[in-house]
């Protein structure tokens, strides 16, 4: 199968904070958030694999910056790292000020999603080639994501999470 780059999977979802979307203190709730970096990720994944995509984890997401009602939010998503049919999706999120039009970022998150045939079994995907500094960084340290993630499931032993357990011997 053919790699493809970060950047053949680059989704980009902008929209308006509305008032049925805030909490009581008039910032974006947020499972809003979380919904909208759901539909940027899994657009981004197909993108990539071009096959049935679904949400198998989500292995990061850190709310550090309110996001007020009537904001400009832009969340970017791009296939960090593909494995065998899972991949991970790095996502940031930025909102615009209305006056100088510059962009901040106000969250990072990590989502896996797999590809899967029509009966949800999974399949195989194309490799992923980074290309800028940041691809690279983001490449490198998703094998260690993907172990930590499992060990969180269940589904890996501690003791098989050898990526893991080299960050903790080497530092
Ligand atoms: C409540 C909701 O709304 S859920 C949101 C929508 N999502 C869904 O409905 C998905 C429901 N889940 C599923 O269909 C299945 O659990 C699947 C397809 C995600 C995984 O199926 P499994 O039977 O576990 O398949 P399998 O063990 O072969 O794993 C498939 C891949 O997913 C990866 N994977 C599975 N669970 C996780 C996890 N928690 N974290 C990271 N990777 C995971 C595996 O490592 C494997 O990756 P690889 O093939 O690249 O090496």
């Amino acid at each position: 199968m053919q790699a493809r780059t970060p950047e053949d999977s680059k989704t980009t979802l902008t929209d308006l904070v509305l008032p049925s979307e805030t909490n009581p203190l008039n910032n974006l709730f947020g499972g809003e958030l979380l919904a909208r970096m759901d539909r940027a990720a899994s657009i981004a994944a197909r993108r990539h694999s071009r096959r049935i995509v679904v949400t198998a984890s989500v292995n990061h997401v850190a709310f550090n910056k309110a996001v007020p009602l009537g904001s400009v939010v832009t969340v970017e998503a791009k296939v960090s790292r593909a494995f065998k049919s899972s991949m991970e999706i790095y996502m940031d999120v930025w909102v615009e000020d209305r006056e100088s039009g510059e962009r901040s970022k106000a969250n990072e998150a990590i989502y896996t999603f797999v590809a899967v045939d029509e009966t949800g079994t999974p399949v195989a995907i194309p490799p992923l080639e980074p290309e800028t500094e940041l691809e690279k960084k983001r490449y490198e340290a998703a094998l260690r994501r993907k172990q930590l993630s499992l060990v969180l499931a269940g589904k890996m032993k501690p003791s098989e999470a050898t990526e893991l357990k080299a960050l903790f011997v080497n530092s």
